[in-house]
């Protein structure tokens, strides 16, 4: 397993390499296996890549020659994370990939829609119904867990799986994750059950000191199947996380449920793709 370091000056160059090393890593994926899948995250970072990807995409012609185009209709999308929210609601992690790139990829680049594997939103029918004002709190709190089981479910059907004893982890191609500035990474916060929990593959998280409080996410068994797991980072404001995070993956008896970014890594390689400023370079 490798373990690597990719540095930039700035954010927007950052989310220029990863696009261009994100294509390349799916169209070698769908040649060798006839398929590839990617993990998204949201944030100004992940965000940013999608955007990237997109000017790189509409680039027709003007592609760097170096560049090869995945056969859309053979990647599928998936999401660390995901604000547990109504469909369209801004803060979601998807309505800002939609916006950046994934409507594009549907109606110009032949991705089928369902290559892309939402997770549910509140008022989705796995994630909520109508719920009578009496039994609310304990409605709202089976529905954001069936909304876990759903894209749990959604996984064990449609994602390639690990083909070890298990047999039941999804084996990404590619898992991008921003990092908070708390070291949290996908909705995994320091301090709550996330990065503890075993034996699922999905989790609802309830009281996440990020707004908004209700979330899914996916577990750090099923981030660490991935082939290559992407840090992707910028600005001065993660300095701190990045270097404590970096310091807790050396030391083998790092506190987990403080440092959630420090155990999660790929099976192949993990890439923290930084700028000078997460990197604490000024
Ligand atoms: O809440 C979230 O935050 C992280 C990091 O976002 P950033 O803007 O600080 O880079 C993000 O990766 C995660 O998907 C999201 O739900």
């Amino acid at each position: 397993m490798t373990d690597e370091t990719r540095l930039f000056s700035d954010r927007e160059s950052l989310c220029r390499d990863a696009a261009h090393e994100l294509l390349r890593i799916l169209a070698d994926a769908v040649r060798d296996r006839g398929a590839a899948s990617a993990v998204l995250t949201g944030g100004g970072t992940g965000t940013g890549i999608l955007a990237a990807l997109s000017d790189l995409v509409s680039a027709g012609p003007g592609v760097p020659a170096d560049l090869r185009m995945p056969d859309w209709s053979r990647v599928h999308l998936w999401w660390g994370d995901e604000r547990f929210l109504p469909a369209g609601d801004h803060d979601r992690n998807e309505q800002q990939a939609e916006e950046a790139l994934l409507q594009e990829l549907v109606t110009l680049h032949g991705m089928p829609a369902a290559n892309i594997h939402r997770m549910p939103a509140a008022d989705s029918s796995a994630g909520a119904g109508t719920v009578p004002l009496e039994t609310q709190v304990t409605q709202v709190m089976e529905s954001i867990m069936t909304a876990a089981e759903a894209y749990a479910s959604e996984l064990a059907a449609h994602a390639r799986v690990d083909g070890g004893p298990d047999g039941r982890l999804p084996v990404f191609d590619v898992v991008m994750l921003g990092v908070g500035p708390d070291a949290h990474v996908a909705s995994l916060f320091p301090g709550l059950p996330g990065p503890l929990t075993r034996g699922a593959t999905v989790i609802a998280v309830e009281d996440s000191p990020k707004p908004p409080p209700r979330r899914l996410s996916l577990t750090v068994e099923a981030l660490n199947t991935a082939e290559r797991l992407w840090f992707v980072v910028a600005g001065a404001d993660k300095a701190e996380a990045v270097a404590e995070v970096r310091h807790a993956r050396d030391d083998e008896t790092t506190d987990a449920a403080r440092w959630p970014a420090s155990v999660v890594s790929g099976r192949d390689a993990t890439v923290w793709w930084l700028d000078g400023a997460a990197a604490g370079l000024g």
